[in-house]
C-alpha cells in the first residue's frame, strides 16, 4: 500500500528538516543548513569521523576571497576547531566588514560537488542562507534509517532545480475591493508544498483576449507597512485602481517575497544596505542572485486561469521575457512609474543600471 512519501513530499519535507536544524542526506552527503545548526548537530556529525565541508554560493565565495573550484560553488574545508558560530559567520555577511580575517579557506578541488550544489538549492528553497555544512558517508541508506533521516537520491533532489510548476486553485470567493465592487480572489497551492499564492480578479476579463495584468511579488515592507524603500506598495495600489478603472484585470501577488529570498533573507539584505551596499551587492555578499523568483509561477497561474495573453503592468523587462518564455504572449508592456521618493531614489537607481529596469 503507498502509504510513503513519495520524492516530491520527501522534498517538502527535507525543506522543513532543514529549517529546524535537522539533517538531511542529499545522495551520500549528510547534510545541515549553516544557519540553523547547532552544536549538538555538529558534534554529532564529527563523531562520524571523514572530512567534512562548508558548501557556499560562489557569490559568497567571492565575497570571502575564497577560490570557488565548482563554477557556481566551493566547497571549503570545515576546519577542526570550527563551531557553529564560526560556519553562521561563514554563511551570513552582517558582520563581515568586523571581521575580515575569517579564512584564509582551503577550497576542494576534486571530487563530485553535485550533491552539494543540490543541497545549496534546497537550502535556498527553504528561504535559508545557502550554505550548507556537508559529510560524504560511507553509509548513507544505513545511517539515514538508523536516524530516521529524511534521504533524497540525488536526482531526486536535483528535481529542486527542474520540477515543473504544478498547482490548483484550492478556493475563491468574491472580494469587493475600494477599486472595484466586482473583485474575487482565487488562492493557488503548489503541488511541490511551497508557499501559496494569490490571483486578485477584478470584472470579468474575457479568457480570449489579452487581459491587463500585473505580476506582483510580495513586499511585507512596501504593501502592508508603507516602506518608502521600494516602490511596491504605490505600484500595488496603482495597478489595482488601474484595473478598477478599465473594469478589468487580474493582479497575481506571489509569495516570493525579497525577489523569492524570503523576508528573513530580504531583512539582512536591508542592513548590508545599511553598511552602503546596493540591493544588488546586498544579494551577492548573502550568496544569492541579484533576483532568485521563478516566475514560471506567474505563467502557470495565467494559464491556469484561462489566460494565454497579458497587457503586463510592469517596468521589469526580465518579467515580459520570462512570460513570453513561458507560453504566455505579451500583447502590450502597460509602465507602472509610481511611487518614488527620496529614500528609495538609490534603489530604483541601481534597478534601472544593474537590472535593466525601465524608468
Ligand atoms: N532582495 C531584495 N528584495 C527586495 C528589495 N527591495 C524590494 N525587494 C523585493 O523585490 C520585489 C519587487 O517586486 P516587483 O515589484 O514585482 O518586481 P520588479 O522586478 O521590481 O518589477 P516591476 O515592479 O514589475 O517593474 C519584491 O519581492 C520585494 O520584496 C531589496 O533591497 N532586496
Ligand atoms: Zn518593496
Amino acid at each position: 500500500m503507498p502509504l510513503g512519501p513519495d520524492s516530491t513530499e520527501r522534498l517538502a519535507r527535507a525543506r522543513g528538516d532543514l529549517r529546524m536544524g535537522v539533517p538531511v542526506v542529499v545522495g551520500s552527503l549528510l547534510v545541515l543548513a549553516a544557519e540553523t545548526l547547532g552544536p549538538g548537530r555538529l558534534a554529532g556529525l564529527r563523531d562520524l569521523g571523514g572530512e567534512p565541508v562548508l558548501a557556499i554560493t560562489a557569490r559568497r565565495a567571492e565575497t570571502l576571497k575564497a577560490r570557488a573550484y565548482d563554477g557556481d560553488m566551493a566547497r571549503l574545508r570545515l576546519p577542526r576547531d570550527a563551531s557553529p558560530g564560526w560556519v553562521r559567520a561563514v554563511a551570513d555577511p552582517a558582520d563581515d566588514l568586523d571581521r575580515p580575517f575569517l579564512g584564509p579557506f582551503e577550497t576542494l578541488r576534486a571530487g563530485d560537488s553535485r550533491a552539494h550544489r543540490a543541497a545549496i538549492h534546497l537550502a535556498k528553497s527553504a528561504h535559508l542562507l545557502p550554505a550548507v555544512v556537508a559529510l560524504e558517508l560511507t553509509d548513507a541508506d544505513r545511517l539515514a534509517a538508523e536516524q530516521g533521516l529524511t534521504h533524497l537520491a540525488l536526482p531526486e533532489a536535483e528535481r529542486v532545480l527542474t520540477e515543473e510548476i504544478a498547482l490548483h486553485e484550492v478556493a475563491s470567493a468574491r472580494v469587493p475591493l475600494a477599486v472595484s465592487r466586482a473583485g474575487r480572489v482565487h488562492v493557488f497551492r503548489p503541488a511541490d508544498g511551497s508557499e501559496e499564492h494569490y490571483a486578485v480578479e477584478i470584472g470579468s476579463p474575457p479568457r480570449g483576449a489579452p487581459v491587463l495584468a500585473r505580476l506582483h511579488s510580495a513586499c511585507f515592507t512596501g504593501d502592508l507597512i508603507g516602506s518608502l524603500k521600494c516602490d511596491c506598495g504605490a505600484q500595488l495600489q496603482a495597478a489595482l485602481a488601474q484595473m478598477g478603472s478599465e473594469g478589468a484585470g487580474v493582479l497575481l501577488y506571489l509569495n516570493q517575497e525579497g525577489r523569492g529570498i524570503g523576508l528573513a533573507n530580504k531583512m539582512r539584505a536591508y542592513a548590508l544596505q545599511d553598511q552602503g551596499f546596493d540591493t544588488v551587492e546586498a544579494n551577492h555578499r548573502l550568496g544569492f542572485e541579484d533576483d532568485e523568483r521563478d516566475f514560471r509561477i506567474g505563467a502557470a497561474i495565467l494559464r491556469e486561469m484561462g489566460f494565454s495573453a497579458v497587457r503586463l503592468m510592469t517596468n521589469n523587462p526580465a518579467k515580459i521575457e520570462m512570460m513570453r518564455a513561458n507560453g504566455i504572449d505579451v500583447t502590450e508592456r502597460v509602465p507602472l512609474r509610481v511611487g518614488q521618493t527620496c529614500e528609495n531614489a538609490r534603489y530604483l537607481a541601481t534597478k534601472a543600471a544593474k537590472s535593466g529596469h525601465l524608468l
